[in-house]
């Protein structure tokens, strides 16, 4: 579908518009079924900013993340189908994913198993790996942008690219943003942006997901700022009494201050924790 042109005929045209689902910034998202196909969909409302009002997004903004959406196609990137523009919203159509999110499905158990996190961390990784090929930044990584395609909760889809942004070389980005607990210090430092800014969020993502708990979480942000700062985290011994040294390892190349310093995504789908071994073939 082209997604280079904006469509300006009624959404309520070509599409039955059901429940809301979710919702963001400025943005709704409600569940909708095209009337001729009968092909369901997630729709994105992002309420536009008028005159010289605070309400809404700028149009600007929201094209920037039309352009992310457009450059990317992974099996673990939610993709975008068509655009609708109106007078009062811009409607992102995208594909719809039913599993729920990663925090939900966390959040109903206390920690998973290894084999569990590492699977989902790998997919996480490939998607992020696609977005890093394509000079993106996602910048908002956590669990609640993580979507489990179906409620056979094995694959995920990367969503909400409002904070997402293409990289250039020339470009010196500095940005207050993202959630508190899951941003790198370099974030918090208003220093340089990169790559590794997104390595950082993967870091916290996976000691959540074997943990439960919340690596640098403090009673209050500048707590929790300042914890990232001074990379104030352990591995609680009853959290982790179960957990690898080889986990650890993978999560320790990630807590790395130095951006330069920290694994890559290439690094990280190389780890052992990763990519564990060929299983060598047994002699008989
Ligand atoms: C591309 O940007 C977005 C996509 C989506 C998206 C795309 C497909 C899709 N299928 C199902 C859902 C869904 C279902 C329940 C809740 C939500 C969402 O509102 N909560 C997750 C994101 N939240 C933290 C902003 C989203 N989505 N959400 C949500 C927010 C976005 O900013």
């Amino acid at each position: 579908m082209d997604t280079t042109v904006f469509k300006l005929e009624p959404f309520e045209d070509h599409y039955d518009v059901g429940d809301d689902i979710g919702s963001g910034h400025f943005a709704v998202v409600r569940k909708c079924t095209h009337r001729e196909t009968q092909q369901t969909f997630a729709a994105k409302f992002i309420r536009k900013r008028r005159g010289g009002g605070r309400k809404g997004a700028k149009m600007e903004e929201i094209v920037k993340e039309i352009n992310v959406l457009r450059c990317v196609s992974h099996p673990n990137v939610i993709s975008l189908h068509e655009v609708y523009d109106t007078k009062l919203e811009v409607i992102l159509v995208l594909e719809l994913v039913s599993g729920g999110e990663l925090f939900e499905y966390i959040s109903e158990r206390e920690a998973l198993s290894e084999e569990e996190a590492s699977a989902f961390i790998k997919q996480i990784l490939e998607g992020v790996k696609h977005l890093h090929d394509n000079s993106i930044v996602h910048l908002d990584l956590k669990p609640e942008n993580i979507m489990l395609l179906d409620q056979n909760c094995t694959s995920i889809k990367l969503i909400d690219f409002g904070l997402a942004r293409k990289i250039s070389d020339r470009e010196d980005m500095r940005a207050m943003m993202g959630t508190a607990e899951f941003i790198a210090p370099e974030v918090v430092s208003y220093e340089p942006l990169s790559f590794a800014t997104d390595m950082w969020s993967i870091g916290v993502i996976t000691y959540i997901l074997l943990s439960g708990s919340s690596p640098f979480l403090g009673d209050t942000q500048q707590e929790t700022y300042h914890n990232i700062t001074a990379l104030n985290f352990s591995f609680d011994h009853d959290l982790f009494k179960n957990t690898s040294d080889l986990a650890k390892d993978f999560i320790e190349r990630l807590f790395v201050k130095n951006p330069r310093k920290r694994a890559s995504v290439d690094d990280c789908l190389n780890h052992p924790w990763i990519k564990p071994k060929e299983r060598r073939e047994t002699i008989a």
